[in-house]
């Protein structure tokens, strides 16, 4: 079939047209150590899908064996509709990557930086551009072994869109950053999203993943526990209410999955009708998270 044709409606194909990233039983060891254990994901174009979880869950190697730098030991992948394992120069230049910060530098500037990597692109973002979009443009002129922890990430930022991806792997992009530029990083991968790019992007940051994607999926121990929007994730979790209140001055607590029944036998049982200090709260994503992490299968091995 070629590019052109219309794949016929429910076959694998024409699925593959909203799928970016499609993962099947993926499997990885290191010796004898599984570090992802039949592991499935599903990204779709467009989407920006944010991967969290704890120190050695497997998300790095994961992501690296998505962008074709590391080898699987099992399961099927397709990333853009092809085998990363084998895609050749053309598939990856539908790809960027930023990696986890590996600290190097060079003595040219940032823009000489730039410069040298634009030749590699058929169309890439023109450099002032970039510089402003990853706000470099007073650093343009520094050599980048002179740069910043904070502004050597954004360098990596601006190197890894400056191909205009169709598929972005941001691989724990803000660490280091500080919050202004953390900020200003969203913007861009906001940017990016309204321009239909496909981002990846493993965080730490709950709150960032809460603000910039689609659907996270949580991993421990080299297996995906979940998948959903920020605000359903783990929905059983979040059926559960805190209703705090005062009673005769104490402070009282009661966990419940039906605070409406409680309201309602505090407020029967008021003489004034008023619960004073009256407090209901459900389970953030970061609490949601803790929960799904805090067994002994989620801890760093
Ligand atoms: N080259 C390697 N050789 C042996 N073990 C490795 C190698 N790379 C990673 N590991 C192990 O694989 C496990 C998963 O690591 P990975 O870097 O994928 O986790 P992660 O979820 O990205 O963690 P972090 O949040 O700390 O970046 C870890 O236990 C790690 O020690």
């Amino acid at each position: 079939m070629t590019a052109t044709s219309p794949a016929p409606a429910g076959t694998a194909a024409a699925r593959d047209d909203d799928t970016a990233v499609r993962v099947r039983g993926l499997v990885k060891r290191y010796g004898d150590r599984t570090v992802v254990a039949d592991l499935d994901l599903e990204v779709r174009r467009g989407e920006v899908f944010a991967l969290l979880g704890p120190n050695g869950a497997g998300k790095t190697t994961t992501v690296e064996i998505l962008e074709g730098v590391r080898r699987r030991d099992g399961g099927d992948v397709s990333v853009l509709g092809q085998d990363p394992a084998r895609a050749g120069r053309a598939w990856r230049d539908r790809t960027g990557v930023v990696g986890q910060s590996t600290g190097g530098g060079n003595a040219l500037t940032v823009r000489e930086t730039l410069e040298h990597f634009a030749r590699y692109h058929a169309t890439p973002v023109p450099t002032g551009e970039l510089l402003d979009d990853v706000g470099l443009t007073g650093a343009a002129r520094t050599r980048v072994d002179r740069l910043s922890g904070g502004q050597r990430r954004r360098l990596e930022v601006a190197l890894g869109v400056q191909g205009r991806p169709e598929l972005l792997f941001l691989d724990e992009p803000t660490t280091g950053m500080d919050p202004v530029a953390r900020r200003s990083f969203w913007t861009l991968v906001e940017g990016l999203r309204d321009r239909g790019t496909t981002v990846l992007l493993t965080t730490h940051y709950l709150d960032e993943a809460a603000h910039l994607a689609t659907r996270v999926g949580v991993i421990t121990a080299g297996r995906l526990v979940d998948v959903a929007p920020p605000d359903e994730l783990g929905a059983e979790l979040r059926r559960v209410a805190t209703v705090r209140w005062l009673e005769g001055g104490e402070p009282r607590e009661v966990t419940t999955p039906e605070p409406a029944a409680l309201l309602r036998d505090l407020v029967a049982a008021s003489p004034t009708g008023e619960v004073p200090g009256l407090t209901v709260t459900r389970p953030g994503l970061e609490d949601v998270y803790l929960r799904m992490v805090a067994t002994p299968e989620g801890q760093d091995r």
